[in-house]
């Protein structure tokens, strides 16, 4: 008999498409095993008029696939990145990181439409893109926007939405590449920290070496960086942050961005090190950019 092996999935599209990329590995990779679907609908996706920050956060997209580990329901769960919270139950660690897809945010419109029209506001939910949209197009209004890829594609193409600001990762691993009118720089706009890469999370004490060649160690290395620069600025919380660490050889170049909501200022830096520094350089990254009190943009 093959062991099975269910992956814990939201039910959205393209979470479903992001676990399929597992499954189609280990399919074509162990015929040993049995891979099962199950996708479940998580708080996150069920609560959609209000933002993330007043109903709770991140956790939200994840607390039921927490419990489906936890209670056996299924062995390993596919998260992006950037939804996971940045305290992880010790009991659920992560096995490792997917290679990273496209990192950068990048500006769809309405369909037929060829230019980006300030008249209308950019759907827009995440204050980390509005503030450095706001450098970029001073003009620029936004309006708070919710649901997934799809949904939002939808809203944008029936609403009154000027345009929205997007993951490439998300539209490309959707198909809909071709609907992508400008890809940001990372120097425009510094992405969320692990955006592009996939999380694989898994119960203690297990064995999911059958996963062992999927995991890429640069995004590993960059995941540490990105998220250890957050965690020690804010916990993850309500603060803009923005990270993204590039890998080179056994060097990290890692910047950051914070927006201290007090001075109403937002500091942006770089720093380098070895790989295996990574954490450390986040940490390192974080006090300096967190403890500056004039710093530059
Ligand atoms: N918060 C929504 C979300 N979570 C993950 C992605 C896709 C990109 C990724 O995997 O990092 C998206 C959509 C988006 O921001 O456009």
């Amino acid at each position: 008999m093959k062991k099975a092996i269910v992956i814990g999935s939201r039910e959205s599209k393209l979470a479903v498409i992001q676990s399929q990329m597992v499954i189609s590995y280990l399919e074509e990779k162990r015929p040993d095993l049995e891979l099962k679907l199950l996708t479940m609908k998580t708080t996150g996706d069920k609560i959609l008029d209000q933002t993330l920050d007043k109903i709770g956060g991140k956790g939200l997209f994840v607390k039921e696939l927490d419990k489906a580990l936890l209670d056996k329901k299924s062995d390993v769960s596919v998260h992006s990145l950037k939804d996971m919270p940045m305290q992880i139950p010790k009991e659920l660690p992560i096995i490792g990181f997917s290679k990273r897809e496209d990192p950068r945010d990048v500006l769809i419109l309405p369909k037929g439409r060829k230019q980006l029209d300030f008249k209308d506001p950019i759907g827009c939910s995440s204050r980390r893109r509005m503030l450095q949209l706001k450098e970029l197009f001073p003009k620029a209004q936004f309006q708070s926007i919710r649901g997934n890829v799809l949904t939002r594609l939808e809203k944008l193409d029936h609403g009154k939405y000027g345009a929205l600001i997007l993951a490439a990762a998300g539209m490309k691993r959707l198909g809909l590449e071709e609907r992508i009118s400008r890809y940001f720089t990372i120097e425009e706009i510094l992405p969320a920290p692990g955006q592009g890469i996939l999380a694989l999370q898994g119960r203690e004490g297990e064995d999911y070496s059958y996963l062992d060649d999927f995991l890429d160690q640069e995004s590993a290395y960059a995941a540490i960086a990105e998220r250890a620069f957050v965690k020690e600025l804010d916990g993850g919380c309500s603060s803009p942050t923005a990270a993204y660490a590039q890998v080179t050889g056994d060097r990290i170049f890692l910047t950051g961005l914070y927006y201290n909501e007090e001075s109403k200022k937002y500091y942006k830096g770089s720093m380098e090190d070895k790989v295996e520094n990574a954490k450390i350089l986040g940490i390192r990254l974080a006090e300096c950019l967190g403890g500056k009190k004039d710093g530059h943009r």
